[in-house]
């Protein structure tokens, strides 16, 4: 039998056979053409080290600017690349490049990497975000798309409105856990669209079941953190080999998925048996079975795209940022709270109507996404980057097929070109002097939402769910900094954490309703609110 040294040793000499002999073969096929530019990298692990665990689009956003290939050095860069382990990394930093890359040829850019220990080992091969291009994600994402496009998600306004109103009785009555009320209430709008179901608060089970299964793919969705991910063939190595714990640790975490794949499936099937099925994505899809499917394959798809919407969690992220930015800008807020005054009245609760009326909201959403994007930079699971499916050549440089492609959204959405100041919070540079939203500053969701065949299908969905929860808690709220032990106002700034999504460090800040009659009114629209 093998002894755990041996088969380490063993996989040691097969990495090094391997990287040298791919290290000869790429410098055959590259021909005249180089790498693009880049930090020099260490033999055998490359630029393992040179990555950091945190805040990787900082380090990325300098390299842009000390190797990227741009004639202007003031702006960002625009292609880097990194070598991690034998494994090429390419990473983008302008949008042009970006959209040379995953538009122009998107035959070739839009592959995931194989990921082995999520993918396969943990069963989350129905995530569509991580889901390898061809036949399988091709229908999954005809699906999603049918049900998430921009001119369907306006069914789901009753649930976010129902949702959103919920969300502001429950800042009422426990202010100081509004970031978990935000994360409640995003995963309700979510759980309502798709299957029907009313999330009833932070205890309710489906809240626990996304939980647990997001807690393993984080761990499996950092890089680095499982060798089987760079080695696809330890995942032949049996579970009792010592050192093969992923194995144990995979199979757990698949009984988790598989959890957040069927037990919300199960709860429609038996509410339409018993004739209470509500109307959702679910429930109208297992109604309407298209003649050339088996009921087994349909219902596969149901639950995929299901669990595939139920881990997805961005927005959270991104309305969190919106509470920190508004008790760090007072004034950011007044002018806010003023528009929503004048055009909603006090009367009333802001709804999807009143929108077009309100520019300086929708520039606060352009500019959360700029100010703090949650995806910075695209190379972790959720982050979603690209891999290439052919050795290829763009602007003069090789790429080599089954490299790690990524977009880096904050080294874009900080270009000082397009946005002077980019580190300020400045809702007004989206807004014309007369007040209204002007169209020549380059939207953000240029890179906020991805590219090509694989941007993200959920952005209708995320952006309508967010205008009315920033719109309904300015109108009825005031943000303010929490006062440290002598009284004064805390100092507040945005610490983003890496994880899967990267979202703020856990902060305190005082959220109290504007008036006593805001306050009524939340209570008002609360006991109305029917879906
Ligand atoms: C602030 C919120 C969100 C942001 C910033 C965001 C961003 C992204 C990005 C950057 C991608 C990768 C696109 C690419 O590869 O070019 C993506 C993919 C995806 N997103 Fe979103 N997203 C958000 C919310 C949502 C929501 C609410 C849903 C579901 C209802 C969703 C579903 C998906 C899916 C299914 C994919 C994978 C598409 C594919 O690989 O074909 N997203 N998203």
């Amino acid at each position: 039998m093998l002894s755990s040294v041996d088969a380490l040793l063993g996989l040691l000499a097969g990495y090094l056979a391997w990287h040298l002999y791919s290290a000869r073969r790429n410098k055959k096929r590259r021909l005249n053409f180089p790498l693009p530019p880049g930090p020099k990298g260490h033999v055998v692990i490359g630029n393992l080290l040179d990555l950091p665990a945190e805040s990787q689009w900082l380090t990325l956003d300098r390299w842009f600017k000390d190797y990227g290939e741009s004639a202007n050095k003031s702006s960002v860069g625009d292609i880097v690349h990194v070598n991690v382990m034998g494994q090429h990394m390419v990473f983008l930093g302008s949008t042009r490049t970006s959209s040379l890359f995953f538009e122009n040829k998107s035959a070739v850019y839009s592959d995931r990497p194989p990921m082995t220990m999520v993918l396969e080992l943990m069963g989350w091969d129905f995530f569509l975000p991580g889901m390898r291009y061809g036949a399988r994600w091709r229908e999954q994402r005809r699906v999603f798309h049918e049900h998430f496009h921009r001119g369907v998600v306006s069914q789901y306004h009753p649930a976010f409105l129902h949702e959103t109103h919920k969300l502001l009785l429950n800042l009422l009555t426990e202010p100081g856990s509004f970031l978990q009320h935000l994360r409640l209430a995003f995963t309700a709008m979510i759980m309502a669209a798709t299957y029907g179901i009313e999330v009833q608060d932070r205890r309710d089970p489906y809240i626990a079941i996304s939980d647990k299964a997001m807690e393993g793919i984080s761990q499996a969705g950092v890089p680095g953190a499982f060798l089987v991910n760079y080695f696809p063939s330890m995942k032949h190595i049996p579970p009792w080999v010592p050192g093969a714990g992923f194995q144990g640790k995979a199979l757990q975490w698949k009984k988790d998925a598989q959890e957040m794949l069927q037990k919300p499936m199960e709860a429609v099937k038996k509410a339409l048996r018993e004739g209470k099925g509500r109307p959702s994505i679910a429930t109208k899809m297992l109604q309407e079975l298209p003649p050339n499917r088996t009921e087994e394959h349909h219902e596969r798809l149901i639950q995929d795209m299901g669990a595939t919407a139920y881990g997805v969690s961005q927005t959270v992220s991104t309305a969190q940022v919106f509470i920190i930015a508004m008790a760090m800008h007072p004034q950011v807020q007044q002018r806010a709270q003023a528009e929503l005054d004048k055009v909603v009245g006090l009367g009333r609760l802001p709804d999807f109507a009143d929108r077009d009326s309100l520019p300086y909201i929708n520039a606060i959403m352009k500019e959360l996404t700029r100010w703090q994007p949650v995806l910075p930079v695209g190379f972790r699971l959720l982050a979603v980057p690209r891999a290439s499916m052919a050795d290829d050549v763009v602007n003069g440089y090789f790429i080599p097929e089954g490299s790690v492609v990524a977009a880096c959204s904050w080294s874009i959405l900080h270009d000082p070109e397009h946005y002077p100041h980019p580190e300020e919070f400045r809702p007004e540079r989206f807004l014309r002097e007369d007040g209204g939203l002007d169209p020549k500053v380059q939207d953000p969701n240029v890179a906020v939402f991805g590219y090509g065949r694989r941007i993200c299908p959920g952005r209708h969905f995320s952006d309508r769910s967010l205008y009315l929860v920033v719109a309904s808690i300015l109108a009825t709220f005031d943000i303010e900094p929490s006062l440290d032990q002598d009284g004064k106002l805390e100092s507040l700034r945005p610490v983003m954490l890496s994880g899967l999504i990267s979202h703020p460090a856990p902060f305190n800040c005082v959220v109290k309703p504007r008036t006593p009659f805001a306050a009524d009114l939340i209570r008002k629209s609360c006991e109305e609110s029917v879906y």
